[in-house]
């Protein structure tokens, strides 16, 4: 947890050196944790001044939004330091001796690539750059040749179901099953999840056991949903599965924490470069919430003859921690789609007899010198299952074409006209009622007009058997496709535009349109949970039903392993209602329609195009945002910018 600093603060931290302490405590995010070490420094170097210190203040401030380091010719520094008067220029500070600065005898800054590390972050990416090389150069479990795998490939395409499976995808199979190490990124639905599949299914077929498997998610609910995600797709998208395909949904992914074997009490993991994972091919989905630290530790944890496959969405928003490591290690946007000699040669050889053949390999360039990663990534594209307006509109997002989009948004003026399927723009000029009447009757909407599936079951489980869950099968069913129908996602919990007061006004409608009495939860309520609880099998984000049992108790129903699991109340992990949630809570779930208002200030740290992104690629029909224009274009225009030197993975000698 961390706590804002004050001026106040700030001056008895340093009380030597002038700061303008006001404009510093305003201006940037600072923490009591990093300013302590900071004052220790400070007490015992000789050589600290005004300089050293705004500049390390800064740091701090870089590493709280997420930075590995800071970098000294970064312009947001420059226009910092120009407005503050620092005196000196990049050059001298890059001629700051950083190495002379330690505490308890260790060094505590580390100047690499004109960025200034702490050094457990520097640490940190060395080892994790290490550890990605020796995967790669130094791999040693069974490795096919081109002529091997083309067999497989094409009985795996032939058994997908798919009337066409797309170039990008067949490229990212062969990719997978060629290399020891790969990473596919890919918006929702464009495949990632219908590749892993298709990749887990061919290395069984050139030879691995299913329980060399593992597969892994920075979070409990992304765990689930991978599992789940491979059970649906043996199901549907697969041909006459045989029995190693039933074997495959058998695997349960589980959270890289507990794959790590997290030590509760002491800290630390049991799983490290000294005990690796037993695995010999490792899968890790939501790879952009992992942040530096944990990616560190896995990489270390993965023995030399470990196949890695990474998944995830690099134009999501990051971690919440420190570091942007799926975005790092993806190509940058002009080396996309480059490739070497050798693995266009391999491509021809694996795609042999593959109708996409031809499309896949002229949509790749050779380089003169590949980098490590340059033959191991593929970016997957076409959604399969978004709406195309909203493909579109996100494709701009993440772009950065605020004009574009905002012409292109159509503009409404009341809630009737939200649309049922594409986008639609509400410019901000509610008063505080309207906008609540506005978002109630959105919501209202979708409730009442399900009324037989939504009230009328409720009807039916009221008092439901708290025993004989698998006898409710059909009403929930039909409640929990309601509940997906639609959700607000903010960018704050505070506020009107926030998700904590649209909750409150959204229960009490939602009490009263249901008839139930006044108390703290009633029957029908939606709530999501905000902690994990690994004995429950319930995590963070987890979404439930509360209903009041035959024992008169109240009862939360969560859908669980293609059916539904009931727990008391009492034993649950804090929860809130979940009709409103935060963009970041929602990262891994999906909704029919979606509503965002935005933060009627601009300048909100949180407006930014990553959140605007997740938040309507959630949506599988329609979007709606709530906005100023001036809000609007702010989030589209301000990209997260964090800083690391792990973004020189295709081109080490290209200069930033
Ligand atoms: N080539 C294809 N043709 C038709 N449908 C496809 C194709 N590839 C995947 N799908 C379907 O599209 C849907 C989305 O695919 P998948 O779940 O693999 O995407 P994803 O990238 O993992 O999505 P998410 O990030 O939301 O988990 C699935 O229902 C899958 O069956």
């Amino acid at each position: 947890m961390q706590f804002k600093v004050t001026a106040q603060s700030l001056q008895k931290t340093f009380p030597g050196i002038t700061l303008p302490a006001e404009a510093l405590a305003a201006e940037l995010n600072l923490d009591l944790g990093h300013l302590q070490l900071l004052r220790d420094g400070f007490n015992e170097w000789d050589a600290a001044d005004e300089t050293v210190c705004l500049l390390l203040l800064y740091l701090i401030h870089e590493i709280n939004q997420g930075s590995l380091c800071l970098h000294l010719r970064d312009e947001r520094l420059l226009a910092f330091a120009s407005q503050l008067d620092l005196p000196g220029s990049p050059e001298d500070w890059l001629a700051i001796d950083w190495h002379a600065f330690s505490l308890s005898g260790h060094a505590m800054f580390v100047l690499a690539n004109d960025c200034l590390y702490l050094r457990k972050y520097h640490n940190a990416e060395q080892q994790l750059t290490a550890d990605i090389s020796r995967l790669i150069t130094g791999f040693t479990g069974s490795a096919f040749t081109a002529e091997h795998i083309n067999g497989v490939l094409s009985e795996l395409l032939g058994q997908l179901k798919f009337e066409r499976v797309e170039p990008k995808q067949i490229q990212a199979i062969a990719i997978c099953l060629l290399q020891s190490f790969s990473i596919i990124s890919g918006g929702p639905g464009t495949g990632k999840t219908t590749i892993m599949l298709s990749v887990l299914r061919g290395l069984v077929k050139l030879g691995y056991a299913v329980d060399s498997m593992a597969l892994a998610a920075p979070t409990g609910r992304a765990a689930n949903r991978m599992s789940e995600a491979i059970r649906h797709g043996i199901q549907h998208d697969i041909r006459d599965p045989d029995e190693t395909d039933q074997a495959l949904t058998e695997l349960e992914a589980t959270t890289i924490h507990r794959l790590l074997g997290a030590r509760a009490t002491r800290g630390g993991f049991q799983h490290g470069s000294d005990n690796p994972l037993r695995c010999q091919v490792l899968v890790v989905d939501e790879v952009s919430m992992v942040d530096i630290m944990l990616m560190k530790q896995l990489m270390s944890a993965v023995a030399d003859d470990c196949r890695v496959i990474l998944l995830g969405d690099q134009f999501q928003l990051p971690s919440v921690n420190a570091g942007a490591v799926l975005s790092d290690l993806m190509p940058p946007q002009e080396v996309v789609g480059y490739c070497s000699e050798q693995l266009l040669e391999d491509l021809q050889v694996m795609l042999a007899g593959c109708p996409e053949a031809d499309a896949i390999v002229h949509s790749l360039q050779c380089v003169n010198k590949p980098q490590l990663l340059t033959d191991r990534v593929t970016v997957l594209s076409v959604s399969k299952r978004c709406q195309p307006e909203i493909a579109a509109a996100s494709e701009l997002v993440r772009q950065g074409r605020s004009s574009a989009l905002t012409r292109l948004l159509p503009v409404i003026d009341e809630v009737h006209a939200t649309p049922d399927s594409g986008l639609a723009w509400l410019p901000e000029t509610l008063n505080v009622d309207q906008w609540r009447g506005f978002y109630l009757n959105w919501i209202g909407r979708y409730y009442q007009s399900h009324q037989g599936n939504f009230k009328a079951q409720l009807d039916v489980l009221e008092g439901f058997a708290e025993t004989q869950i698998q006898l409710y099968d059909n009403a929930l069913g039909a409640i929990f496709k309601v509940i997906g129908q639609c959700r607000i996602l903010t960018f704050v919990n505070q506020t009107e535009v926030g998700a904590t007061r649209m909750n409150e006004v959204v229960c009490q409608w939602m009490r009263s349109w249901l008839g139930e009495p006044a108390g703290l939860w009633f029957h029908g309520a939606v709530v999501m949970m905000q902690e994990n609880n690994h004995t429950l099998g319930i995590y963070n984000g987890d979404v439930a039903i509360l209903l009041r049992a035959s024992s008169g108790q109240m009862r939360a129903v969560f859908p669980h392993s293609g059916g539904y699991q009931s727990h008391s109340v009492h034993v649950l992990p804090r929860f809130t209602a979940a009709y409103a949630m935060t963009v970041h809570k929602s990262q891994g779930s999906e909704f029919t329609h979606v509503l965002m208002p935005f933060p009627d200030r601009p300048e909100h740290r949180l407006m930014c195009r990553e959140i605007l992104y997740t938040g309507m690629t959630r949506a599988k029909q329609s979007v709606t945002l709530y906005a100023r224009g001036v809000s609007l274009r702010a989030a589209i225009e301000r990209k997260t910018r964090r800083h690391s030197g792990l973004s020189f993975w295709y081109n080490p000698s290209k200069k930033r």
